[in-house]
């Protein structure tokens, strides 16, 4: 492979830039990528300066131009929505929907980030998808070339022009630009699904909430704050169950990590769902993400809290820690069991932990008393949002990083 060194001033420069916008048919706007030969006239700085011919291949450094992109996956009412609202919140800055933009857009972007819901690949509107009898969580109901095109098109640089899908209205509304961001978070039904787009996450996320914790959510939810009876809640969670378990579910099997919410073991038979059980599981050897531990890495640990330094009440707080594998592989799992009182006293836990990417001590602490009313402020749901949130602004820092410190390099086949 030789360099390209002799055009590169020019050359990498204009490639790398976005040129004026012009609209393809899968509704991205064309960043001009120009490949330079050295016997070509078209060259710019390099024309006639090398004797060798043939395509130059030329790999940009992202510098600030590629973004990197997260996948977050669960059903529907399993708290996505919460989980953004702390990722962005370690980020700094609040998420807006996109400015003078449809009201009724999925989308919100803050400073760093931008977080698109796939919901707006639906290929079928709510009509469509009753005549065909078909789910939204049905692939068949999904564009997934155009998700692949859009979010590779993004992740390079390229704005794009998104498809809206209107959850008040149930159709596909008029597109919506949405420009590059530092950090792109796709959350929803699919992001593992199809592989294509699998290949472009930097990092993945899968919500599993059991069976019985979803009911509990959709009844305080949906029964409470909107009025749905308890059948029709049981009916549409029976009614998408099939392919959830077809389509959904299979995906966590890929994640780098997964957030497992399970009813409380401290009591017997509990069928509230208000106690939870919440197990963070972390994949071993994911670049640039190293996983939490307890204690001492790779050591089993149980350990209960309650005492002196932290304040329990029935039925108290266990952690457990330890090796093991998930889907065949290998795996840290960090659990906790039970709730806390009081949230100041968090720091004692945080002081156990480890690797868990805070800039100063006591972050974790911090950022959760700051969103103390968010669902799961007071248990291991809302811990381990903040501290997957925090392995992303780690995760987002060393690929940057990484990238800036890299040379541009620019090869010839
Ligand atoms: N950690 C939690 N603890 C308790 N309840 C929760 C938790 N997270 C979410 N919920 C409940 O589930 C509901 C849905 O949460 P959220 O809006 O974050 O989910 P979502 O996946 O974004 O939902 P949708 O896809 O339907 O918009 C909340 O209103 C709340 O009742
Ligand atoms: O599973 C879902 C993801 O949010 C929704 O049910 C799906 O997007 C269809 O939306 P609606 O019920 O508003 O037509």
């Amino acid at each position: 492979m030789a360099v390209c060194s002799a055009y590169t001033t020019q050359s990498l420069n204009s490639t790398c830039s976005i040129s004026t916008p012009a609209k393809t048919h899968l509704g991205f706007h064309q960043k001009q990528v120009v490949f330079y030969r050295r016997s070509s006239k078209r060259g710019g700085s390099g024309s006639g300066s090398g004797s060798s011919s043939g395509p130059c291949v030329i790999t940009c450094s992202a510098g600030d131009s590629q973004t990197v992109v997260i996948g977050l996956a669960a059903d529907s009412g399993c708290g996505k929505s919460t989980f953004m609202r702390r990722l962005t919140s370690v980020f700094g800055g609040a998420a807006e929907p996109p400015k003078g933009g449809n009201p009724d857009s999925n989308t919100l972007i803050s400073d760093m980030t931008t977080v698109i819901c796939l919901d707006d690949y639906h290929s079928l509107d709510r009509t469509g998808r009753k005549e065909k009898g078909v789910t939204a969580l049905d692939p068949r109901a999904n564009d997934f070339d155009l998700m692949y095109e859009q979010v590779k098109a993004i992740k390079s640089g390229v704005a794009v022009d998104k498809p809206i899908y209107n959850h008040v209205t149930g159709l596909l509304d008029p597109p919506e630009l949405i420009k590059p961001p530092k950090i792109l978070v796709i959350e929803g039904l699919h992001p593992m699904f199809d592989e294509r787009v699998r290949d472009l996450l930097d990092f993945s996320i899968y919500l599993d909430i059991s069976n019985e914790v979803k009911f509990a959510w959709k009844i305080q939810r949906d029964m409470a704050e909107r009025g749905h009876s308890l059948e029709s809640i049981k009916a549409s969670i029976e009614a998408r169950k099939p392919d959830f378990d077809a389509y959904i579910d299979p995906q966590k099997k890929y994640a780098d990590a997964v957030i497992e919410v399970l009813p409380t073991e401290l009591i017997p038979d509990d069928n509230e769902g208000k106690v939870l059980r919440v197990r963070l599981i972390m994949k071993e050897g994911v670049k640039h993400f190293s996983p939490v531990y307890l204690f001492d890495e790779g050591s089993t640990i149980s350990w209960i809290p309650c005492g002196r330094k932290l304040t329990c009440s029935y039925p108290g707080i266990k952690f457990h820690y330890g090796p093991d594998t998930y889907f065949g592989n290998e795996v840290s799992i960090l659990e906790m069991d039970g709730q806390f009182d009081r949230l100041d006293e968090l720091i004692y836990v945080e002081s156990h932990l480890s690797n868990i990417s805070t800039k100063f001590y006591g972050e974790v602490t911090q950022q959760m008393l700051k969103h103390a009313d968010f669902p799961g402020s007071n248990n291991g749901t809302g811990l381990f949002q903040t501290i997957v949130g925090l392995k992303i602004r780690d995760l987002y820092e060393q690929i940057t990083s990484s990238k800036t410190a890299a040379p541009l390099e620019a090869t010839k086949a």
